[in-house]
C-alpha cells in the first residue's frame, strides 16, 4: 500500500514535470512559430467546412466567393466550369464592382432606345437570380416591353459590360484551360436533363465583335426566348461559352477582364476544343439540342458541315436568320400583290457576305430553284438574281482569296461588264445599276444605307421595294425606318433586326416597322426537333419553318405592310412552326419520339393533333405544389 502510493506520489510528480516540459515546449514552440511568421507570408487559418458542392455553393451568400475560388477550390468543390475562367482577388472583384457602379448612369444613357435599359435588365436579372418561375411569367406576360431588354439591342450592351456587370455566373464556361477535363466537368451542371444548350464562343456578338467571354450573355438572351417563347423548361436550359481567347486587344489588356487573357485558339487546336465541347454534351445528355449562335462567320460554315449530320445542332445565325429572311423576302413578294412564285424575278443587292448574309443567300437561292424547277439553269437563274457587297465593295469572280461558301455567288465578268459595273463596285454603284426590289443589309455597318444608297433605291424596279436593314443591335443597323420611309417613300417595305418603333406618314398612315429577327423561328426549330425526337435537324425541317412563318402573316396585314407577327404574338407562332418541324420530321421518317410518345405514335397524330401534343409540351411560368422528403 505505502509502495503504491509512493509510486503515486512519484508519478503525481513526474506528470507535473511532464506537464511544465510540456508547456515550456509549447510556448518555443509557438515562440519559433510566430518568428517563422515573420519570415514568410502564407498565413495557416482552419478551412470552413461546409456541405454542399457546385451550384449550391454559388447561390449561398455565406460562402460564395465568386470569381475569387482558387483553381484547386473548383476542383475540390465540383466548380470547374461554373465560372468564368479567370480567378480574381478579393480587391479585383470590389474593383469590378465599383467600375459597374461609376458606370451606372453611363451606360443607361448608352442604352439604345430607352435611357434606362441597363438599369431595368439588372432588376430583371436580379429577378431571374432569386425566382425564376416568376421572372420568366413576368417575361411572358410583357414580351413586348422586355424582350428589348433580355434580347437585341439590350443584350449587346450587357456583353460589351459583362466583366464589371458579373455577379452570379450563369450557364457554363468551357475553357481553353480545361481540355482533357471536359468529359468529366460537364457533370458539374447540376441538371440531369437538359433539353436546349446554347453555345457561343464570343467571337462575333451581334454586330459588336469580338467579345471574349463576355459573349456568355447573348447565349442567355436566346435561352431566355426558348423559355418564354418555346416554353422549354428553365431547368432544362443551359447556356454555355466556349473560352478560346479572344483577339479584342481592349479586353485583353483590361484588368478586369474575366475570360482566358491570350489570344483566340485557331486550326486544328480549336477544332479540338469545340470537338470535345460536342463529345461532352452529347455523352451526358444524348437527347440535347445545341443550337450554336454569334461565332465569326470563318468557324460558323466549318462547325454547322462537321456537326450537323452526326448531332442535333444548328447554326441560328446562318439557318435560322435565313429562314426568317425567306419568310419576309416571300412577304415583300405578297405584299406586291403577286403570288409567292414570283419570287425568282425579285433582283436581291445583299450587303454582307458573312455567315448570316451568305445563309440568307443561300437559302433563298435554292428556295428560288426550287420554284424554277430545280434544274441546273434553275439554280444558274437563281443565282444570277443576287449582287452581293461586302466589305470591298462588289464581290465577282475577279476577287482574290474568295471564300468558298461566297463563290457562288461572285457576279461573272461578262455580265457586269455590260451592267456598267467591276469588281469592288461600291453599294450605291451596285444599287445605281441594278435598281433592285431588295435591298438587304446584314453588314453590322450602322448607317450603311445612306441617304446616296436610299436615293437609288426610289428607282427600284418593284411597286413596292423592301428595305431589310437586318444588322443588330440598334446602331448598326444599315438605316433607320424613318430614313428610309422619308427618302425612298412610303410604299416600302421595311425590316430591321432590332425593334424600331413605327413611322407616322402623316395623314393617319403608318410606315410599319417589322423586326425581322431570327427570334421568329430559332425557338420553333428547337421545340419541334425535341418533341420529333429527330437526330438531325435537317433542310427540309428548317424549309417547314420558314414556310410555316411566311404563311402565318394573312393577306390584308400583307399588304400592309406588316411581314412578320408581332412579339406579342410569339408564343403562338412558335408552337405553329415546331408544329411543322415536327410533321415534316415525321414525313422524312426521322422522327424517333419524345417521352410515352414514340415514333409510331407520332406518325398516327393528324395537323390538330401535332398542334395539339406540341402545345401540352409547352412550360408555363405556374408555381408548382412543393413538398419536402427526406434524402
Ligand atoms: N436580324 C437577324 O436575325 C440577324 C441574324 C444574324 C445576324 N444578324 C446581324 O448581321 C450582322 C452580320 O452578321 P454576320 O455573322 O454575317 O457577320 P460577319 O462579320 O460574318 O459578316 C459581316 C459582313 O459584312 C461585310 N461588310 C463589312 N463592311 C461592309 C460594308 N461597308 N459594305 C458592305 N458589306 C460590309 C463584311 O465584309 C462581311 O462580309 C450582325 O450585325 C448581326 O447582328 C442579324
Ligand atoms: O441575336 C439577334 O438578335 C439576332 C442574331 O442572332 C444576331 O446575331 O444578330
Ligand atoms: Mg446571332
Amino acid at each position: 500500500m505505502s509502495n503504491f502510493s509512493s509510486q503515486l506520489r512519484l508519478s503525481s510528480s513526474l506528470i507535473k514535470r511532464f506537464k511544465h516540459q510540456m508547456a515550456t515546449n509549447v510556448s518555443m514552440m509557438m515562440m519559433m512559430m510566430t518568428e517563422r511568421r515573420s519570415f514568410t507570408t502564407v498565413e495557416w487559418h482552419r478551412p470552413t467546412i461546409i456541405h454542399k458542392r457546385s451550384l449550391d455553393i454559388l447561390h449561398d451568400p455565406w460562402f460564395n466567393k465568386g470569381t475569387a475560388f482558387s483553381t484547386t477550390e473548383r476542383d475540390r468543390l465540383d466548380l470547374r466550369g461554373l465560372l468564368p475562367p479567370t480567378v480574381m482577388t478579393a480587391q479585383q472583384q470590389i474593383d469590378r464592382f465599383m467600375v459597374d457602379l461609376k458606370k451606372l448612369e453611363k451606360n443607361a444613357r448608352d442604352g439604345p432606345s430607352d435611357p434606362y435599359a441597363l438599369a431595368k435588365w439588372r432588376i430583371l436579372n436580379r429577378l431571374h437570380d432569386r425566382n425564376e418561375t416568376m421572372y420568366y411569367k413576368v417575361l411572358i406576360d410583357n414580351i413586348k416591353e422586355y424582350a428589348p431588354l433580355v434580347y437585341t439591342p439590350t443584350v449587346g450592351l450587357v456583353c460589351q459590360n459583362y466583366s464589371s456587370l458579373f455577379r452570379r455566373p450563369r450557364g457554363m464556361y468551357f475553357s481553353a484551360a480545361d481540355r482533357g477535363e471536359m468529359m468529366s466537368m460537364v457533370y458539374n451542371w447540376p441538371s440531369d436533363q437538359v433539353d436546349m444548350i446554347v453555345v457561343t464562343d464570343g467571337s462575333r456578338i451581334l454586330g459588336l465583335g469580338d467579345l471574349g467571354v463576355q459573349g456568355i450573355g447573348i447565349a442567355i438572351g436566346k435561352l431566355d426566348l426558348y423559355v418564354a417563347a418555346a416554353g422549354i423548361n428553365p431547368q432544362r436550359v443551359l447556356p454555355v461559352m466556349i473560352d478560346v481567347g479572344t483577339n479584342n486587344e481592349m479586353l485583353l489588356k483590361h484588368p478586369l477582364y474575366l475570360g482566358l487573357q491570350q489570344h483566340r485558339l485557331d486550326g486544328e487546336e480549336y477544332l479540338s476544343v469545340i470537338d470535345e465541347f460536342m463529345e461532352a454534351v452529347f455523352t451526358r445528355w444524348p437527347n440535347v439540342i445545341v443550337q450554336f449562335e454569334d461565332f465569326q462567320s470563318k468557324w460558323a460554315f466549318k462547325l454547322l458541315q462537321r456537326y450537323r449530320h452526326t448531332y442535333r445542332m444548328f447554326n441560328d445565325d446562318v439557318q435560322g436568320t435565313a429562314g426568317v429572311a425567306i419568310a419576309g423576302l416571300l412577304g415583300a413578294v405578297r405584299a406586291q400583290g403577286k403570288p409567292m412564285i414570283d419570287f425568282p424575278k425579285q433582283k436581291i443587292v445583299l450587303a454582307g457576305a458573312g455567315s448570316a448574309g451568305i445563309g440568307v443567300a443561300n437559302t433563298a437561292c435554292n428556295t428560288m430553284a426550287r420554284m424554277l424547277g430545280n434544274s441546273e439553269s434553275a439554280i444558274e437563274s437563281a443565282r444570277s438574281q443576287f449582287w452581293v457587297v461586302d466589305a470591298m465593295g462588289l464581290i465577282t469572280e475577279d476577287r482574290a482569296n474568295i471564300d468558298p461558301e461566297v463563290l457562288p455567288f461572285a457576279r461573272k465578268m461578262k455580265e457586269v461588264g455590260y451592267q456598267g459595273l467591276r469588281e469592288g463596285a461600291s453599294l450605291v454603284e451596285v444599287v445605281r445599276q441594278v435598281n433592285p426590289d431588295v435591298l438587304l443589309g446584314l453588314s453590322a455597318v450602322g448607317s450603311l444605307f445612306s441617304k446616296e444608297v436610299l436615293e437609288a433605291m426610289k428607282h427600284s424596279t418593284s411597286t413596292r421595294p423592301a428595305i431589310f436593314a437586318l444588322s443588330n443591335p440598334t446602331k448598326n443597323a444599315e438605316c433607320t425606318p424613318e430614313e428610309a420611309f422619308s427618302i425612298v417613300g412610303h410604299h416600302i417595305i421595311f425590316a430591321s433586326g432590332s425593334p424600331f418603333k413605327n413611322v407616322d406618314l402623316g395623314n393617319g398612315t403608318v410606315g410599319h416597322c417589322n423586326q425581322g429577327n431570327n427570334m421568329y423561328l430559332f425557338p420553333g426549330i428547337g421545340l419541334g426537333t425535341l418533341l420529333s425526337g429527330s437526330p438531325v435537324i435537317s433542310d427540309g425541317m428548317l424549309q417547314a419553318a420558314a414556310e410555316c412563318l411566311a404563311t402565318y402573316m394573312k393577306e390584308e396585314e400583307v399588304l400592309n405592310g406588316i411581314i412578320y407577327p408581332s412579339i406579342s404574338s410569339i408564343r403562338d407562332i412558335t408552337k405553329e412552326i415546331a408544329a411543322a418541324v415536327v410533321r415534316e420530321a415525321i414525313e422524312e421518317d426521322l422522327a424517333e419520339g419524345y417521352r410515352d410518345m414514340d415514333a409510331r405514335d407520332l406518325q398516327k397524330l393528324n395537323q390538330d393533333e401535332i398542334v395539339a401534343f406540341v402545345k401540352n409540351n409547352m412550360w408555363n411560368p405556374d408555381y408548382p405544389t412543393v413538398v419536402y422528403k427526406r434524402d
